[in-house]
């Protein structure tokens, strides 16, 4: 070996975007205390797609909450961003709810464009923005439209454009397919799969839907309850783009079972 050959530093692994470590939650409501989540540890790196899933009153809202700066943790560290204050709730995060909680006297566009007008955006701009984002969630010939003139699916839609009209860098989503028809459900789920592959943004996706977390995921989280608690996270090597044809393989079906296997149903 050349003795004066210069060995390269390896290139440092990109820090995640979010680590959790150990967070805890309790709730004191009228002197009583309920720990609403306990030992929550995983780390979230740029453009995954975590599912969190888990039965009702695990937990998953709470988490969300914490990362959208809603609530503070009471114990455990929440770090996002790089610490130098590059990352702000309010300008780089995107809700999207269960229900898309349109204003009805606003056209698509103008429900679209509403957090840019909140964050004092420039609304040209925004206008512009809306357009490409309604084509991208397609939406394309419905901007003029008013909330009443589009099925529960097409609102849903419009919630997904306008939790990314601000270009956040993380989109937080709560359930957002839970309110529609099963066939509907399934078609969404392929939207969200092209959404978060053109958008390359950061999803957390939380669910009750054991098949869709792991259809979505690129990681997966399972909360479970009594007491609330992350039972496992891991991460969901299946390929990509991924059809509905895919829950039929045995890889699928492992995941699956992995997870009825945490919440005790296997
Ligand atoms: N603001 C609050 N004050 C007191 N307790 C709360 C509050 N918010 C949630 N909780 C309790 O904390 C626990 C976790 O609630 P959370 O909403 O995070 O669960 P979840 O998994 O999202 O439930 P679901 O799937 O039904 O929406 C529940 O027992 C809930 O009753």
């Amino acid at each position: 070996m050349n003795a004066t050959a210069q060995i390269e530093p390896k290139p440092a692994a990109a820090a995640p975007l979010i680590r959790l470590q150990n967070v805890r939650k309790v709730y004191r409501t009228g002197g009583a205390e309920s720990v609403a989540v306990s030992d929550v540890t995983l780390d979230i790196n740029e453009g995954d797609l975590l599912s969190v899933v888990g039965p009702s009153g695990c937990g998953k809202t709470t988490v969300l909450k914490i990362l959208a700066g809603l609530h503070s943790a009471d114990g455990g560290s929440v770090n996002i961003g790089d610490g130098h204050g590059s990352f702000v709730e309010g300008r780089d995060v995107g809700m999207v709810f269960q229900q898309p909680l349109l204003l009805k006297w606003r056209t698509i566009t103008e429900n679209v464009i509403l957090p840019a007008q909140i964050l004092g955006l420039p609304l040209r701009a925004a206008r512009e923005r809306a357009r490409d984002l309604l084509q991208m969630v397609g939406l394309g010939k419905a901007g003029d439209k008013y909330p009443f003139e589009l099925s529960g699916g097409m609102q849903q839609r419009a919630a997904i454009a306008r939790a990314l009209i601000h270009d956040p860098k993380l989109v937080l989503m709560d359930e957002p397919f839970g309110a529609l028809d099963a066939i509907t459900r399934e078609k969404m789920n392929l939207e969200m799969l092209r959404i978060w592959q053109e958008s390359r943004k950061t999803f957390v996706f939380v669910t009750h839907g054991i098949q869709e977390a792991v259809f979505l995921g690129s990681h997966c989280a399972v909360l479970t309850a009594g007491p609330a608690r992350m039972a496992d996270y891991f991460s969901i090597d299946l390929p990509h783009p991924r059809h509905l044809d895919i829950k039929t393989t045995n890889a699928f079906g492992d995941y699956v079972k992995r997870v009825y296997r945490q919440l005790g149903m296997d």
